[in-house]
């Protein structure tokens, strides 16, 4: 639905986005992660068909940017991360505004606006100012903006950004509402939990280049690379228990998680399960108060890969 061959923006010097190469399939949800001034907006600017690259190619369904804007426009909703929003209007004369412009006429523009607000749960807002709503509510009008055409595909530029928790939740509830509909979203933020639970796929941008592109589980295991079980044991021996674990040909390092105190056992190449681990330490006299497959934490993995890059 979306693919980028080294697509790029420069300014100048600066490259705001340095050869993006990337693909997403229907029902992709597509996280894309990046500080501040990384290029994401430039990014989406570009698929959106609102700025010409400096060289490199993408097509939206199917149409290239270049040439195709006029079909890509119909297909798409792009939701920009700053909107202006006009005074003295009211909500629905706000929605049936743009629905003009997308050539929803007659009984159906009325229809698809009433629709579009109870989607995103703001029916009861329907004659309040816009310029009276929250900025949560101001959000998700912003998005019942950008589906009132039924678009396919949505580039959503950090829609949670600016919000409290609640709205937070609110608004990646809705995303994972358009998921289930199996629209195409790429959607930015500059914090990866924040989207590590809605979206099958991330990016990770940092100075206009991609360092990471892949699955969701991909990320997990890159970071993890090797299987890692946490262990514990009774009667405050977890020390010994470390001491005993080394001697094991299978495990290449054990190191004591500081919050926890529970032990992190890694294991050498070639190595996945770690069944004997119990079996051994059962043998050795210990007793096992806890044993499982470490979980890698989304932030871990951001950090992780964002590391190399940074620092
Ligand atoms: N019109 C422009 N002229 C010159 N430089 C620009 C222009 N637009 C963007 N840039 C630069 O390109 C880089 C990428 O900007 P972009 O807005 O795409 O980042 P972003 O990841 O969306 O950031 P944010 O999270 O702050 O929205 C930044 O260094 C920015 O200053």
């Amino acid at each position: 639905m979306i693919e980028c061959r080294d697509l790029t923006k420069k300014y100048n010097d600066l490259f705001a986005v340095d050869r993006l190469t990337l693909r997403l399939e229907q029902g992709d949800v597509y996280g894309f992660i990046g500080p501040n001034g990384s290029g994401k907006t430039t990014t989406m600017r570009m698929l959106a068909t609102l700025l010409n690259p400096s060289w490199g190619e993408a097509t939206v369904c199917g149409y290239s940017i270049y040439t195709g804007a006029k079909q890509i426009r119909r297909l798409i909703g792009y939701m920009p991360d700053f909107f202006g929003v006009y005074d003295d209007m009211k909500v629905t004369e706000y929605l049936e505004f743009f629905a003009a412009a997308y050539r929803i006429d007659g009984p159906a523009r009325r229809r698809r606006v009433e629709q579009v607000l109870d989607y995103v749960d703001l029916g009861y807002k329907r004659d309040a100012l816009v310029t009276s709503l929250s900025r949560g509510m101001t959000q998700r009008l912003g998005l019942a903006r950008t589906l009132l055409h039924d678009p396919q595909v949505l580039l959503l530029d950090e829609p949670a950004s600016g919000l409290d928790p609640r709205a937070r939740i609110e608004m990646r509830e809705l995303i994972k509402r358009l998921r289930r509909e199996n629209k195409t979203i790429m959607v930015s933020s500059h914090i990866l939990p924040e989207l590590a639970d809605i979206c099958n796929k991330i990016g990770i941008i940092e100075r206009g280049k991609l360092i990471w592109n892949g699955t969701v589980e991909a990320a997990i295991q890159a970071v993890r690379g090797k299987s890692v079980f946490t262990v514990a044991v009774l009667h405050d021996r977890n020390a010994e228990a470390a001491e005993r674990l080394r001697l094991f040909p299978e495990v290449e390092s054990v190191t004591p998680d500081p919050k926890t105190h529970a032990l992190d056992v890694r294991l050498r190449d070639g190595y996945e399960d770690g069944s004997f681990i119990p079996e051994r330490l059962l043998q050795a006299g210990f007793r096992l108060r806890l044993f499982k497959e470490k979980e890698v934490n989304i932030e871990d993995v951001f950090m992780r890969i964002t590391k190399g890059i940074t620092s």
